[in-house]
């Protein structure tokens, strides 16, 4: 923006009183034109400064303008291919891929490089360049400085907390016993085993533990939500937890990305095929001793493409079944620590009618108890309120829970 020019001094002029009238006439005749002179100056200034407000003004209405239709009108999200010096710029557009040669008005020009994200309209105008908010690296991605998920909050499953804390979290708080032994801490932690089990709550714990950032994206979110980006958001996924170190990188469901190759041959799979690509990659450049540990999850351990389980990649797995009668009596006493309970409660004996459950389904089974219990005007649970649960869940469920079918280990 161009700087307000200096107003001009003012003129000033002693004029003697003691002059003779004819020269007293003549001083403040040529003090009259100087002060003329500044006023035309000024009258100038004035005309110009009005200018620029009408020109500033016009701006304000474009960019109101332009925010309008963007928030009214669907755009489309491309990326910046190639750049030419006249402005013309090849967008590819995510979805169907289609490449185009458009034009960039020259104050988006000068923003644009190969590999930015844009937002363009029916006729692929580029709109507005997308930037980290807008970007789908924020929606893809879930980030939690040092989640509030302790060891003491999961059940059953001690092993396998034990595990996991000598694969991720010692590497961490204790790089240098490693070091000392001259071994490389293991790659990445794959945790297996049928949905809601405490992977998801393992890696949060682990994060918690060692003040580091967790990072979660969603395998199947990259496929089917962000079509045409998922190898790029796996890069900018490694790129997010290296700047903010510790960090834990937990990837759910990675079974969406990294299945045993199909017959088939759609652009879908071929996609897919580059995110793993990109993974797979991401991995290999990975410095195993550095403060970014990854764990992966799945429910489908029978699918995964062997190329993920290779020294460097995922080469611990951890195993984390259903819990036992033990462990789902521990975890009745976890999620029931808040709760007002009456004291004949025998959680042992709903354990041991909770066969099959998972943690996750005595977690809704207790806080449906609850609820039996709010339903009777009562603020203390009862043993008739857990039976009345478990027999509600079952009647949802139209038999009893059967652990999830369909996945199998090694
Ligand atoms: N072992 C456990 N101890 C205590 N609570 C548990 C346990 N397992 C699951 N839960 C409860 O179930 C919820 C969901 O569990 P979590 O998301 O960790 O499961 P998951 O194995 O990652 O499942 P998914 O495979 O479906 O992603 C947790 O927030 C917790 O409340």
């Amino acid at each position: 923006m161009s700087r307000s020019p200096s107003l001009p001094d003012r003129p000033t002029r002693e004029i003697d009183p003691e002059l003779p009238d004819d020269k007293r006439l003549e001083a403040l005749r040529s003090h009259f034109y100087e002060i003329a002179e500044v006023n035309a100056e000024l009258d100038d200034q004035l005309e110009a400064a009005t200018e620029r407000r009408e020109q500033l003004q016009e701006e304000a209405d474009r960019v109101e303008r332009e925010n309008k239709a963007l928030k009214s009108s669907s755009l489309y999200v491309a990326t910046v291919e190639d750049t030419f010096d006249d402005g013309e710029v090849v967008v590819k557009q995510h979805g169907n891929n289609q490449e185009v040669l458009t034009e960039a008005a020259p104050r988006t020009y000068e923003r644009l490089d190969a590999g930015d994200r844009v937002a363009v309209d029916d006729s692929f105008g580029i709109q507005t360049v997308l930037n980290a908010e807008t970007d789908a690296r924020a929606q893809a991605m879930e980030i939690t400085e040092s989640p509030e998920v302790g060891y003491e909050e999961i059940g059953g499953i001690d092993e396998q907390v034990r595990d996991v804390r000598e694969a991720v979290e010692q590497p961490l708080s204790q790089p240098e016993v490693f070091e000392e032994v001259g071994i490389d801490p293991p790659s990445g932690v794959l945790l297996y085993g049928p949905p809601g089990t405490g992977k998801t709550m393992l890696a949060k714990a682990v994060a918690n533990k060692t003040d580091a950032t967790f990072i979660k994206m969603a395998g199947s979110e990259l496929v089917r939500k962000f079509i045409g980006e998922g190898s790029r958001l796996v890069r900018d996924l490694f790129e997010m937890a290296r700047e903010r170190e510790p960090a834990i990188i937990f990837i759910d469901e990675i079974d969406a990305i990294a299945a045993t190759r199909t017959e088939s041959k759609t652009s879908g799979d071929a996609e897919v095929q580059r995110t793993m690509m990109q993974l797979l990659s991401e991995m290999d450049g990975f410095e195993a001793r550095g403060e970014v540990r990854i764990i992966a999850a799945t429910n489908r351990f029978d699918m995964l493409d062997r190329a993920i389980l290779r020294p460097g990649r995922f080469d611990r797995l951890i195993e984390v079944p259903e819990p036992d009668e033990a462990g789902r009596e521990r975890i009745f006493e976890i999620h029931t620590r808040g709760m007002e309970v009456a004291e004949d409660v025998d959680f042992a004996a709903l354990a041991a009618e909770t066969d099959g459950y998972s943690g996750a389904e005595i977690e809704s089974l207790t806080t449906e108890a609850g609820m039996f219990a709010i339903r009777d005007d009562r603020t203390t649970v009862e043993t008739g309120d857990f039976e009345a649960a478990i027999e509600k869940i079952e009647d949802d469920d139209g038999s009893d829970v059967v652990p999830a079918a369909g996945y199998f280990y090694q």
